[in-house]
């Protein structure tokens, strides 16, 4: 399996040399040459398989030789060990055809333990195969960070810089970071916002020259290959639940950075029979905006109550349109260095490709708070906010009513007690128990400007010998 840029110019990696990097050198995001697919009886033949079993069948095409085939299954099966649910992501309920994935019984309480669990286990076995050090830079919104903190903690390879917006992730999301008072991991809190922490990781894989020789650098957010592959399997698992591959599906999913949905795309692609994927979006509502009317400008990022999305520049759109542009890397990279100063448009063409594959919808605070609420009386279910855009993107654009509606539930309500307490909630919802100290322990985080050379200094300054 070899991987390609989006932006056609860089050389062609496998995947080890994927997982260890994150931009390609020309700026672009790395895909598969092509995808592996799935005949619907391969696909049938997987019913009643453990999550770690389907894991392991839809990784292992994408692993390919990198990794020998014994080893790799050992990797997932250790993978998901810490999840507080037996069936690793529970499907509930909440009205006829009307579902949603919980896919918050990681650690961490969000959907990035999915991948970044993972991922913590491949760079550690990669990593002391091949005697190396590297250095990792992520931004975060609130769940990333905590994610790939603890997926990536026990690697005595890895140095981990995470920076956050400062003052704009929940209590929860920062404890859960800044309480890991490991030597080897950093947390950074950037008098920004998400975008300029993401711009600022952006900008270091783009000129490395900043770290040592030594040290390659390697990312832990979504425009890393193998957090989305991972990301693939709960769309097949769901299906599987419900009676696919042989009854289509329809997947609602909260989006940010495009990488879950582009997931569910991806499975799609590969074989698997989903009818409609809903692109659910708060008021930064750019992907809502270019999806439903070819409407790709730039606003100003809106601060939610569910922060998680508040973010304007999408990474990884940029691997849908490389498909949606045929592949042409030039005609990406063109469009993408526009974006970038200027308010860009779809061609036709490749607008009505990327319409012909979602719907999408934006949901306000005070539908969110809404959502919550509605759901609450009549379910008793307690949604996050992250998850309740999903619901209601569903409720709103869904084209069928006989084929069950799965919405991805991204996070747990307790992160975001402010939005769930609006709601009517009577009480801050409660952590789960390995969490119980949460809000006793001792935090280490460092507050910097938001300026590119303070980060990459800080980083610099305290890499671990
Ligand atoms: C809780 C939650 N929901 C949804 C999203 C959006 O996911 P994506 O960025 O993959 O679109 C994020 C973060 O990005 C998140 O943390
Ligand atoms: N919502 C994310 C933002 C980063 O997204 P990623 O999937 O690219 O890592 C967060 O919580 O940090």
């Amino acid at each position: 399996m070899k991987y390609i840029s989006t932006r056609g110019q860089a050389p062609a990696l496998n995947f080890e040399e994927v997982l260890l990097t994150g931009l390609a050198p020309d700026g672009g995001l790395y895909v598969p040459e092509s995808l592996p697919t799935f005949s619907q009886q391969d696909i049938a033949s997987w019913a009643g398989l453990s999550y770690t079993d389907l894991a392991f069948k839809i990784v292992q095409p994408f692993v390919d030789d990198c990794i020998p085939a014994d080893d790799l299954k050992a990797i997932i099966d250790d993978t998901y060990v810490d999840f507080r649910h037996p069936s690793v992501a529970p499907l509930v309920q909440l009205d006829k055809n009307e579902w949603v994935l919980e896919l918050f019984q990681g650690p961490t309480l969000a959907f990035k333990d999915f991948a970044l669990q993972m991922l913590g286990r491949l760079l550690d076995y990669v990593l002391e195969r091949r005697h190396q050090k590297v250095v990792i830079m992520g931004a975060t919104s609130g769940d990333t960070g905590s994610a790939a903190i603890q997926g990536c903690k026990r690697c005595s390879n890895i140095d981990i810089f995470i920076l956050h917006p400062h003052q704009r992730v929940s209590d929860v999301q920062r404890r859960q970071m800044t309480t890991v008072l490991a030597d080897n991991i950093h947390n950074i809190a950037v008098k920004g916002n998400f975008d300029d922490c993401q711009s600022m990781v952006k900008a270091s894989f783009n000129d490395k020259s900043f770290l040592p020789e030594d040290r390659q650098l390697v990312a832990v957010n979504s425009i890393n290959w193998a957090r989305i592959m991972a990301q693939i399997v709960y769309y097949f698992y769901a299906s599987l639940s419900l009676g696919g591959p042989l009854r289509p599906v329809a997947f609602s999913v909260p989006t940010g950075n495009f990488g879950d949905i582009y997931a569910g795309y991806l499975a799609s692609k590969m074989g698997l029979p989903i009818d409609q994927l809903v692109v659910a979006t708060n008021t930064n509502d750019i992907l809502h905006r270019c999806i439903s009317n070819n409407d790709f400008a730039k606003h100003a990022l809106a601060h939610t109550l569910s922060p998680s999305m508040d973010i304007v520049i999408s990474s990884n759109f940029e691997r849908l349109l490389f498909d949606c542009y045929d592949r042409d890397g030039a005609a990406i990279n063109d469009l993408m260095t526009r974006f970038q100063t200027e308010d860009v448009a779809l061609t036709d063409a490749a607008f009505a490709n990327v319409r012909s594959l979602f719907d999408s919808y934006k949901v306000d605070d005070e539908q969110t708070v809404k959502t919550i609420a509605d759901v609450y009386d009549t379910t008793e279910y307690l949604l996050d906010p992250h998850s309740a855009i999903g619901v209601e993107a569903a409720r709103k654009v869904r084209r069928r009513d006989d084929i069950p509606m799965i919405t991805l539930a991204t996070a747990h309500p307790a992160k975001f007690p402010e939005a769930v307490m609006k709601a009517g909630y009577p009480h801050e919802p409660e952590l789960p128990h390995h969490m119980a100290t949460l809000f006793d322990d001792e935090e280490r985080c460092t507050v910097l400007d938001n300026e590119l050379s303070s980060v990459q200094q800080f980083v610099v300054d305290n890499i671990t010998a």
